[in-house]
């Protein structure tokens, strides 16, 4: 059985579509990273998800009933953005009343201890910093061990140190068979943890599927050396690259196929210092796209 099935999801908010025509499914187990600009829809697909909008026109079926019921309350974990809304209430009297929602809910140490706020367990939300509170998001959303988990910009404001810890514990949960989805800027977190990308713009769904997928799409590699020849006549007649640059004796290379091009200058490549041979990066992917190349 499919966690999340999409058929046709299109939302408008007046003359905003800001979710259209998106039909997808999702696996028990997945890891998919949800990404696009400011305004792609990403937040609306999230609340659609739980129910906390209705779809326009399309269908969603989460473990084969509709959004928002009381059965889906128990098994669906959620951060949304800015969701600690009572603010005078302690950290572990909000724990407490959340342990209390669950049937087999995580005991209260172990959520002080996988968020990291064994110390501030008596401060009010209010006294927590933003990198605590969205911490302890992080700990209401797992406290239930939810079947499926919806983080939206999950890490905002956390530190390096929390992060690792989070990322750590979201992919031992997800090996665990816990499906999540994930939204987030910080796509150098999203490359290192989804195991799937789903790519939002304006609304359309542009790009399903695995992060080496969209860099094959992309067929662009860099390749970066240092070398005391002079190469440049060479890589201007080169069909293979697609532009490069040089810095003293630093070459950077942008090619279509890195393994023709190796193969081309096997006989220099032992006089090469310091080759790095790097597939374009999400962020760099993303910046493109965005810059409309
Ligand atoms: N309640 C609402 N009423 C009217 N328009 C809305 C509402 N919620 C979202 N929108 C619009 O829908 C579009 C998608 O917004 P959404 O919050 O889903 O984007 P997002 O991808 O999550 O953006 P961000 O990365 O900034 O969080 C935007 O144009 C936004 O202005």
């Amino acid at each position: 059985m499919a966690v999340i099935e999409l058929q046709h999801v299109t939302k408008k908010y007046a003359a905003v579509v800001a979710n259209k025509d998106i039909s997808l499914t999702i696996q028990a187990s997945e890891l998919v990273g949800l990404i696009g600009e400011n305004g792609a829809g990403k937040s609306t697909l999230i609340k659609q998800l739980l129910g906390l909008e209705q779809v326009t026109s399309g269908q969603i079926n989460i473990f084969d009933t509709r959004p928002g019921t009381a059965k889906l309350r128990q098994i669906v974990g959620v951060m949304q953005q800015n969701d600690l809304v009572m603010r005078n209430v302690k950290v572990n009297d909000i724990l407490q009343w959340a342990h209390a929602l669950y049937q087999q809910p995580l005991a209260l140490k172990e959520v002080l201890r996988i968020t990291n706020l064994g110390a501030q367990k008596n401060q009010y939300i209010n006294e927590l910093s933003g990198g605590q509170q969205r911490r302890l998001s992080f700990g209401l959303a797992i406290i239930g061990r939810p079947q499926l988990l919806l983080l939206d910009e999950p890490t905002v404001g956390m530190d390096v140190l929390n992060r690792k810890h989070f990322w750590d514990y979201v992919r031992q949960l997800q090996q665990t068979g816990t499906t999540i989805i994930v939204t987030s800027h910080y796509l150098d977190e999203i490359a290192d943890t989804a195991n799937r990308l789903l790519i939002l713009k304006r609304g359309q769904l542009t790009f399903d599927g695995t992060l080496i997928e969209l860099q094959q799409q992309i067929n662009k590699t860099v390749v970066d050396f240092e070398s005391e020849q002079k190469l440049g006549a060479a890589f201007n007649t080169d069909q293979n690259i697609l532009n490069w640059s040089q810095l003293g004796n630093h070459y950077k290379v942008e090619v279509t196929n890195s393994d023709t091009w190796l193969q081309m200058y096997y006989e220099q490549i032992p006089t090469f210092k310091g080759l790095q041979i790097k597939a374009t990066s999400l962020t760099e992917i993303m910046t493109n796209m965005l810059e409309g190349k």
